[in-house]
Formats: C-alpha cells, sequence, structure tokens
C-alpha cells in the first residue's frame, strides 16, 4: 500500500474499524478519589405513620402498586412488637400496645439498617391473635431500591427517623378509625366489641394522644383521608420516582441525566453484563437499551413550536425537531450506536473520531471526519462506555476546536463510571451527559464489556495469524497471511442499514506452510448462520467458495469448525457483499436438468452456492 494512503484518514478510520473490545479498567475503591459518590446507592426509605385504622398499610399498598417498577418492600412496625412473658399473657387486656415499650425497637434499627446497607433480612412474624411472635417462622426481606416502614410510633425514636428520607402522616378522623378498628378487631382478630373499646378508650386513644399526635410534626407530607387521598398518593410516587431515578452525581452535575430506570431497564442491564449471555442476545439488549439512550438525548435538544392541521380540520400545536443535527462516533466502540441513531434520525449524518494513543508516552493522535458544517449542528456524541473521561475530553476539545459550541454537545452512554462524568462535567460543565446506567463503583474484578462491536467480531481467541514468508511470485497480498483456528471460531458481521437481504459471501482459501501449520492439511465444516457451506473442507490449492444466502436480522455469523485430526480451520479473507433485495426468487425457482426441472420452495430462507467463478 503506498504510503500516502496508508496515512490518509480514511485509511486509519477503516482500519481502526476491526474488532474492538472496550472495557471499564480497574481501579479500587481505595484508589478512587470519589469513594463518597462511589458508595453503592442507598435504598430510599419511607416511613409511613399515623394512628390506629387510619388507613397506613392501605397507603403503603398504593404506593407500592404504583411502583411496580421499582424493588419495594414492606416492613411493619407490628411485626417488632415484643412477645408477651406468660404473665403478661394471662392479664392481656391491662398490656398497652400502644406504648413504645411494647416495641423491641433495638431490633427495628437493626432490620433497617441491614436493608439499608443491601443484605436481605428475617423480619418476625407477629401473631395478633395470640399476641405472640412465631417461634419458628419469619419472612425473608430482601434489599431493594425503596424500604416502606410503617407503624404507629414509627416516628417516635430520633434514631428510626433518621433513617428515613421520606416521612408521611396518614390523618384520618378519630371517628372513622374507630369504626374501622371494631370491625378489623372483631372480624379478623377474633375479639369482642366491648375488649376493643375498652383497650381503645384505656390505651389506644391516650397514646395517639401522647406519643401518635405529637410524632406528626416529623412528617414531611401529611395525607388527609389516607387512601382515598389518590392526588396526595399520586404527587408521593412521583416525587419518590423522581429522586430514585437521580442519582447523585446527577445532583452534582446538573447536566448529567440517567434515564429512568425500569425493572426492563434493569432486566436488559443485567442480561449484557452477564458472561454467559450469547453474542447476539448481547447485540440485541444493548442496541434495545442505546436505542433508550438515544431517544433521551433527542429529547433533550432544543425545539421550535410548530402547528398543524389535523385530518379533521383542527389545529394541533406541538413541537419541531431540531433539524440541525449529527452523530459523532468514538471509533471504535461508538459505532456500535450509530444504528440506533440512524433508526431514530432518518438521514442524519455521522461523523467519527479516533484517537488513537501513540506508544506508551500518553501522547494521543486524533483522526477525524466530520460533516464540514459541524459548528452549525447539534452534536450527538457516542461512546456506549464513558469509563475514565480521558478519549471522550479530547474528542469534546476537538469538537469545541471545530467550533461547536459546548452547549450544543449531547454525549450519549450506555454505561458511565462515575470518574468519567468528574472527568468530563469537570472540564465541559454547559454538555449535556445522558446514560442508562451509572456504575456504583469500579473494583478489581470489573470490566464491562458492554458495545456491541462495531462491524466484524472475531468470537475466538484459540487463533493464530499466519504470515507465507515465501509466497510464489505475483501471488496477491489476500493469499500472504491466513487465520488457523484451532478451535471452533466464528466472525460475526453486522451487516449495517440493510439488514434482512440477501448476501454474497465469499471465502479465500490458499494453503501455504509457515510456523507449524500446512494449511493443506486443514479440514473442517464452514457454516453461515447455521447454514453448513462447506462440509470436511480442504484446500489443496487456491479456492474461492462464493454463496448467497439470505440474512433476517444485522449479525451475519460465520463460523469455522475443525475436524478430524488436522484439528485446525483457517480463512485468508472474507468478503461480504449485499445482493439487490430480489436477488433470489423465494418460491418456484427451477433448477433445469436432463431429467427435467426441480421446483424450489422458499429458496430465499436456504443458502445457495454460486457456480465457481474462479477455481484454482
Ligand atoms: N379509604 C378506606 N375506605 C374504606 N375502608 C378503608 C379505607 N382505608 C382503610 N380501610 C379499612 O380500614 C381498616 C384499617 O386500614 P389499614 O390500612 O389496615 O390501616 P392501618 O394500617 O393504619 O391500621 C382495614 O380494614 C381497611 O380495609
Ligand atoms: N397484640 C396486639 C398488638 C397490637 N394491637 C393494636 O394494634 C394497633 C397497631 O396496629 P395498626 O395496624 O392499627 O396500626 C395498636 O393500636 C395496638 O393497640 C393489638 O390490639 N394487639
Amino acid at each position: 500500500m503506498p504510503l500516502e494512503k496508508k496515512n490518509s484518514i480514511d485509511y486509519v478510520m477503516e482500519t481502526a474499524s476491526g474488532p474492538h473490545f472496550s472495557g471499564l479498567h480497574s481501579l479500587t475503591a481505595a484508589a478512587s478519589p470519589f469513594s463518597d459518590v462511589n458508595a453503592p446507592n442507598q435504598p430510599f426509605v419511607i416511613g409511613v405513620s399515623g394512628g390506629t385504622a387510619s388507613g397506613k398499610t392501605t397507603v403503603c399498598d398504593m404506593i407500592i402498586q404504583q411502583l411496580h417498577d421499582h424493588r419495594v418492600v414492606l416492613v411493619n412496625q407490628d411485626s417488632f412488637y415484643r412477645g408477651l412473658t406468660a404473665e403478661e399473657s394471662k392479664c392481656v387486656h391491662k398490656y398497652n400496645f400502644d406504648h413504645p415499650d411494647a416495641f423491641d425497637t433495638e431490633q427495628l434499627l437493626d432490620c433497617v439498617l441491614t436493608l439499608k446497607s443491601g443484605q436481605s433480612v428475617q423480619v418476625p412474624i407477629y401473631d395478633f391473635k395470640h399476641h405472640q411472635r412465631s417461634s419458628d417462622s419469619f419472612r425473608q426481606v430482601n434489599a431493594s431500591d425503596v424500604i416502606i416502614l410503617e407503624g404507629i410510633l414509627v416516628f417516635h425514636d430520633q434514631r428510626v427517623r433518621n433513617l428515613m428520607n421520606m416521612k408521611i402522616f396518614v390523618d384520618t378522623d378519630a371517628d372513622l378509625r374507630l369504626s374501622r378498628r371494631i370491625r378489623r378487631d372483631t372480624v379478623e382478630r377474633g375479639r369482642d366489641v366491648s375488649s376493643v373499646l375498652e383497650q381503645y378508650a384505656k390505651f389506644v386513644k391516650p397514646a395517639f394522644d401522647d406519643f401518635i399526635l405529637p410524632s406528626k410534626k416529623y412528617a414531611d407530607v401529611i395525607i388527609p383521608r389516607g387512601g382515598d387521598n389518590h392526588v396526595a398518593i399520586d404527587l408521593i410516587v412521583q416525587h419518590i420516582q423522581t429522586k430514585l431515578g437521580q442519582h447523585d452525581l446527577c445532583k452534582i452535575y446538573p447536566n448529567t441525566y440517567v434515564i429512568q430506570s425500569t425493572f426492563q431497564i434493569r432486566g436488559m442491564h443485567t442480561l449484557i453484563r452477564d458472561k454467559e449471555i450469547s453474542k447476539h442476545d448481547f447485540a440485541f439488549y444493548s442496541d434495545r437499551l442505546i436505542r433508550l439512550v438515544v431517544e433521551h438525548g433527542l429529547g433533550r435538544l432544543p425545539f421550535t413550536e410548530k402547528q398543524v392541521i389535523t385530518p379533521t380540520g383542527s389545529i394541533y400545536t406541538g413541537v419541531d425537531f431540531c433539524k440541525k443535527l449529527c452523530g459523532v462516533s468514538i471509533v471504535r466502540s461508538g459505532e456500535s450506536m450509530e444504528n440506533a441513531l440512524r433508526a431514530c434520525c432518518k438521514g442524519i449524518k455521522i461523523g467519527k473520531i479516533l484517537i488513537h494513543r501513540d506508544g506508551d508516552d500518553g501522547r494521543k493522535l486524533i483522526y477525524e471526519k466530520l460533516p464540514k458544517d459541524i459548528s452549525e449542528r447539534h452534536v450527538l456524541l457516542l461512546d456506549p462506555v464513558l469509563a475514565t473521561g480521558n478519549s471522550a475530553n479530547h474528542a469534546i476539545e476537538l469538537l469545541i476546536q471545530k467550533g461547536v459550541p459546548e452547549s450544543h454537545i449531547i454525549f450519549l452512554n450506555l454505561i458511565s463510571a462515575p470518574e468519567g462524568i468528574h472527568c468530563v462535567c469537570k472540564r465541559f460543565p454547559s454538555l449535556k451527559i445522558v446514560t442508562s446506567e451509572i456504575d456504583a463503583a469500579l473494583n478489581g474484578e470489573f470490566r464491562v464489556i458492554p458495545v456491541k462491536p462495531s462491524s466484524i467480531f472475531l468470537s475466538t481467541e484459540q487463533f493464530v495469524s499466519l504470515t507465507d514468508k515465501n509466497p510464489s511470485s505475483g501471488s496477491p497480498i489476500l493469499y500472504r497471511t491466513a487465520r488457523v483456528f484451532t478451535a471452533v471460531s466464528s466472525y460475526e458481521l453486522y451487516i449495517k442499514r440493510n439488514g434482512t437481504g440477501t448476501h454474497l459471501v465469499r471465502l479465500h482459501f490458499s494453503p501455504f506452510k509457515a510456523q507449524n501449520f500446512n494449511l493443506a492439511s486443514a479440514k473442517f465444516d464452514v457454516l453461515a448462520n447455521g447454514f453448513l457451506l462447506l462440509r470436511g473442507f480442504s484446500a489443496y490449492n487456491l479456492v474461492l467458495k462464493e454463496f448467497l444466502l439470505r440474512v433476517d436480522g444485522e449479525v451475519l455469523e460465520i463460523m469455522f469448525s475443525p475436524l478430524g485430526n488436522s484439528g485446525f480451520a483457517f480463512v485468508c479473507a472474507i468478503e461480504v457483499f449485499s445482493a439487490p433485495k430480489d436477488f433470489i426468487i423465494d418460491d418456484g425457482a427451477r433448477l433445469i436438468n436432463d431429467d427435467g426441472f426441480l421446483v424450489f420452495e422458499s429458496a430465499a430462507k436456504k443458502a445457495a452456492t454460486t457456480l465457481p467463478l474462479r477455481e484454482f
């Protein structure tokens, strides 16, 4: 290759699109200067208090229902009633269940602290009929995003109050509470009306006046009418959702946006971080997440008001998208976000920036291919993993040098490390970062590879790159190197844009001898998306094989499977071309031969080999 071409930006960009692994590199918590914000996200603790039968449990149930996308656990103060001694049990009507001492508050504190630290706890089960805790069974309560602590006296002890992020007091009329209590205690707790009224007058009402009502002042929110107050409950749920969606870093850097976490989103993150996930699932779920990030990022762009006339002739006042827009991917992992961006913004221009480390002295070379009018555009900068932030800062600096105002840059990530957010936001406070998850911490074990490979991805590490040291004169460069696979290995090609359709796959085999390998002795199968292309194949001479096959989706996987004694497979080059859409006639294709003709059904769903164009 001429030196001139080798130095060209296009060449650098092309070669940079090869296999790429992006990872967050290890940083021990101790080494991190951001240990405070790296601390795992603490659960949100809500205290719900109020008089007996005020509707506390009902309100909690309504909140839990509405927070269905989050992990919420309910802890009842009732579970921490002390068991009665034999003596106390004998004259239970003299026992004050409404006094703070009736509860084991130390145990309650331990329980909430354990849950807040992210561990599960065994909560006692209380039996109101026998006034005892179950001796042998517990309720397992798991760590969660939200802990709701409910009970008549949960605001009484300051240490318990201090654990709460939000305190709600359910304020229901005393007469209504008494009538509910009579019904509940007679129907559910097997008591008679007179004992209920006696307990109410002797203990319940005085304790309400002495302990419960005075604790109302600690409440952040008071809900009159309890569960009937849907407006209050909706507002509370909205507030909790906002708090849950807001990482501590978003409070420090208001231009950092984490998309609202739901079980769907957490589920997808769980999948893409699972080392057992298949490549297809990895690509599918990371692409789904990337689309959400892209949509959210687009939502941060400026808009103008626009009115349209609807088919019924009325005026609809809406908004118009920002038109001066472009994407810029940080090569190479950023390219994996391009599909999602194109899917959301038809025809969007996409530029590329490659930051290339030159030697070990940290010197960086930057190559770029950007739209000429980039300074007039809003830029969506794409990189799925924001790790240290160093590359991102180089890319952003370059965009600013090109005349893009800092406030016109929206940096889209799938996963961000706190270090990266600090690094970028400190330097560029007017830029926006949109991410789907901020990692809690990076530890020695932690390494994320969340990006869909850019264009071609080799699944194995068990390969050898060979070079023919004695090529025959005139032998094309293509045939002087080969990849040898000593285990089942596959290339995944991400077929951009057109995806589904017919593709021509061309495989080049040139059997030379190098190192300890005689490529002519290789014997192997080749499969493409499960179709067997070559069975027990060996190449004794230079061979070129072509196949036409239909790919459903974005991925074409070409697999090499060594057979028998040879123990290895090889290939010199793979070419894939997209054929015209209807290149293969689906039904009714005929093979004409001496015996008449053979009709092929669903031909497009099969793989077809072409007639050898050149077979050496
Ligand atoms: N808004 C309401 N309308 C009718 N009944 C209610 C309402 N809120 C609660 N209740 C009933 O009152 C009783 C006590 O309610 P609960 O939510 O268990 O109160 P708490 O937890 O404060 O003791 C239950 O039987 C419940 O079904
Ligand atoms: N063995 C017991 C324990 C408690 N109580 C009463 O329960 C009330 C608290 O529960 P709520 O669901 O009404 O908040 C409290 O007022 C106690 O009097 C009881 O009767 N027997």
